[in-house]
């Protein structure tokens, strides 16, 4: 497996031509707020002066974790391939704000517990029925982990568009995100463990044990690629590849909760520029997610006690997208609707 080098989007002179674009059009200077932030950010992805945004999709990756075995979630494992169906029937979360919004969704089998057959619409990359329980042995092999992140790579060689959502789908994952962010950011367990799908404060407390007991178990698994086969999730490594060849072919990345910020994270020790790519739909109401953006200097787009998951997040922010392209591409300039510029 080989990942690629990413170059960071940093170009002064588009920046300065963004910034003169962005500065002409009819408001106060300043006063389009983050939506400026964004509109520069997309053009300095896509380098141009004139971004578009063009058949945006968001991909849900699924699967199932060894680690429920320990009772770190509040729902069954079953749910996991359940909501596959639901997804595929159309009528999750995710299903209803992607359809708002004019998006295509694809759904992905990165490794369900559950032999779903040849079924229309669900893209089958599952790598095994399920990741091993981290709190025994190692949840993925070397082999599994690398061919998870390969597969994330090819899937998104094959998506068009230059925008893609990232979501995910998986009982126990925020049990092996936790640990994720717990061995790549170094904050305390206690920090990084939330409530998930609505754990007890009890059940919370038996989480952070279970991570603590488990890093002590695989003590010395510090390489980003051995702490995501050791803790991660199928769902989660592929999500990591998608994104890192995502932002190879500069697609703009929509990075949505506790999970796909994991994913992340290990992208971003392989690959520190894939930052640049990524926009941070909002900010997860699951404990650890805001500790997790802070680390990464990353500034949400919204703020709406979100803990679902599904790419909800992402696709909720895509009207705010529209918006900032639309307003670069389409408002008037000071000269050409003739409005006086200001006095100073
Ligand atoms: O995206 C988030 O921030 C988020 C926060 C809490 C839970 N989830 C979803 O809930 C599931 C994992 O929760 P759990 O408690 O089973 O680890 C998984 O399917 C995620 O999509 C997602
Ligand atoms: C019902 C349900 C839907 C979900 N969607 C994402 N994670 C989920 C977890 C549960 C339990």
């Amino acid at each position: 497996m080989k990942i690629l080098d990413l170059v960071s989007t940093t170009d002064a002179r588009l920046s300065l031509a963004l910034g003169d674009a962005i500065d002409n059009k009819t408001k106060p200077l300043g006063s389009l707020g983050r939506l400026e932030e964004l509109a520069r950010q997309i053009g300095l992805v896509q380098a141009t002066t004139t971004p578009t945004i063009l058949d945006p999709a968001i991909l849900v990756f699924a699967g199932d974790h060894g680690v429920v075995a320990e009772g770190v979630s509040a729902y069954p494992q079953e749910v996991t391939w359940q909501m596959v169906e639901n997804f595929l029937a159309g009528g999750a979360a995710i299903n209803v704000f992607a359809r708002q919004n004019a998006c295509a969704i694809h759904v992905v089998d990165a490794g369900v517990n559950h032999a779903f057959g040849e079924r229309a619409g669900l893209i089958d990359r599952k790598v095994a029925f399920g990741t091993r329980n981290f709190a025994v042995e190692p949840a993925m092999s070397g082999d599994e982990c690398a061919g998870a992140l390969e597969r994330g790579f090819a899937l998104m060689r094959d998506l068009p568009g230059n925008v893609v959502g990232f979501g995910e789908m998986g009982i126990g994952n925020t049990t092996a995100a936790a640990a994720l962010m717990h061995k790549l950011t170094g904050a305390p367990a206690g920090q990084c463990v939330g409530a998930g799908t609505g754990l007890s404060p009890d059940g919370v407390l038996r989480k952070q044990s279970v991570i603590e007991a488990a890093v002590r178990k695989h003590a010395g698994v510090a390489d980003p690629l051995d702490v995501l086969a050791t803790f991660g999730g199928f769902e989660i490594a592929m999500m990591a590849g998608a994104m890192l060849e995502g932002a190879r072919m500069r697609k703009l990345l929509l990075i949505d909760g506790f999970i796909v910020t994991s994913a992340l994270l290990v992208a971003a020790r392989l690959q520190p520029a894939i930052l640049d790519y990524c926009v941070f739909a909002h900010c997860s109401s699951e404990h650890g997610h805001r500790l997790m953006l802070e680390h990464l200097h990353a500034k949400p787009l919204l703020h709406l006690n979100l803990r679902l998951g599904e790419g909800t997040g992402s696709a909720l922010c895509l009207p705010l997208l529209h918006a900032a392209v639309n307003f670069l591409n389409q408002m008037a300039t000071f000269s050409s609707a003739q409005v006086s510029e200001r006095a100073d």
